[in-house]
């Protein structure tokens, strides 16, 4: 059942990543590959086959959307008509998102799940920019879908669920976190398919719990211990991993809700109100007429505390997920 409804949407971003992570500047050498990339310039080779693709192979098709820094085209390939998305942060952009790119594409390169968006490679100048061909999601974001007016049912979200734990559990054992999941970063394709995307502000821990302490991604989504590490946190640091869990128990909600769940449709976000609303409220709850499955998934996804909450792989056997067929 659709509904169309008038929603706001939410962009409180805290967009500068830790110090740290700001240097060194561009000019950066392109992370090493573990595709099967060629060192020429503007040509790509897929992971999957041992096609090799130019840029003088694809011709941009539409604009799919625009990113911090960059734009994604739909692009089709001449010879086989096949359809990529195209991410290009362009060559005089802000360092910081070339920065955000570069490691996006790092992150990609780990990654091989069906869960999480495929790159077939990386265009390292397409006319002075940097451009990443990746697979073509053509419903878009989940985001897209709720502001469109879907209402998803507890089976459709549970199948969801399903899919984004399974790809959370994929890079959590690669020591990836996303740091910025919410519905807007996760794309949808004609067979319901989910996969987790945009890897900019994600981070790839170099020991299990490395302290993580920075204010990246969407704060809207951010759990309580990302803001007060103390009361939440474990020795006043974050654990990225749980965090991941709140920011999905948080995106899980609001497909069901219809809208994000820290504040009633319509009402505009403020800020310091949601960070209060996040650190020291309850965490927003389903109604009571969800099954209990459903009510105890998001409950072991919202723990404040976040010692308590559910990892990926736990979630993985919870009761609500149980019967859902990848
Ligand atoms: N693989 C893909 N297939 C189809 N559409 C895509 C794909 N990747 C991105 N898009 C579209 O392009 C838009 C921009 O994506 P991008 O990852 O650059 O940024 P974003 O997540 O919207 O914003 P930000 O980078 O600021 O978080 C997305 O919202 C989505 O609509």
């Amino acid at each position: 059942m659709a509904l169309v409804k008038d929603r706001r949407q939410l962009n409180l971003r805290l967009p500068l990543p830790e110090h740290s992570e700001r240097r060194p500047r561009f000019p950066l050498p392109l992370p090493p590959s573990s595709l099967s990339t060629t060192a020429t310039t503007n040509t790509t080779t897929t992971a999957s086959t041992t096609t090799t693709i130019t840029a003088a192979d694809i011709e941009k098709v539409q604009v799919l959307g625009h990113g911090n820094g960059g734009t994604v085209y739909k692009v089709r390939h001449k010879r086989t008509s096949a359809t990529y998305a195209l991410k290009v942060v362009h060559g005089d952009s802000d360092p910081v998102n070339r920065r955000q790119i570069l490691s996006e594409i790092s992150i990609l390169r780990r990654t091989d799940s069906p869960y999480v968006v495929k790159c077939h490679g990386v265009l390292e100048k397409w006319g002075g920019d940097i451009a990443i061909l990746m697979e073509f999601m053509d419903k878009g974001t989940l985001e897209s879908l709720v502001k469109s007016g879907v209402l998803f049912s507890e089976q459709m979200v549970a199948k969801i669920a399903y899919q984004v734990v399974q790809g959370l559990e994929h890079l959590h054992a690669r020591k990836i976190i996303h740091r910025d999941l919410k519905p807007s970063n996760l794309l949808v394709n004609e067979q319901m398919q989910v996969k987790i995307a945009d890897f900019g502000v994600s981070k790839i821990m170099c020991r299990t719990l490395d302290p993580c302490n920075s204010y990246v991604g969407t704060c809207a989504y951010m759990s309580p211990e990302r803001f007060d590490p103390d009361t939440y946190g474990n020795d006043g640091t974050y654990n990225g991993y749980a965090s991941d869990i709140w920011s999905l128990g948080l995106t899980l909600l609001e497909l069901y809700m219809g809208h994000f769940p820290y504040l009633p449709e319509g009402q505009r976000p403020d800020w310091a109100t949601l960070m209060c609303a996040i650190c020291f409220g309850e965490p927003p709850s389903l109604p009571e007429y969800v099954s209990k499955e459903f009510r105890s998934f998001i409950g072991c996804c919202l723990q404040k505390d976040s010692s308590k909450r559910w990892t990926a792989t736990q979630l993985l056997s919870h009761p609500f997920l149980q019967n859902i067929k990848g």
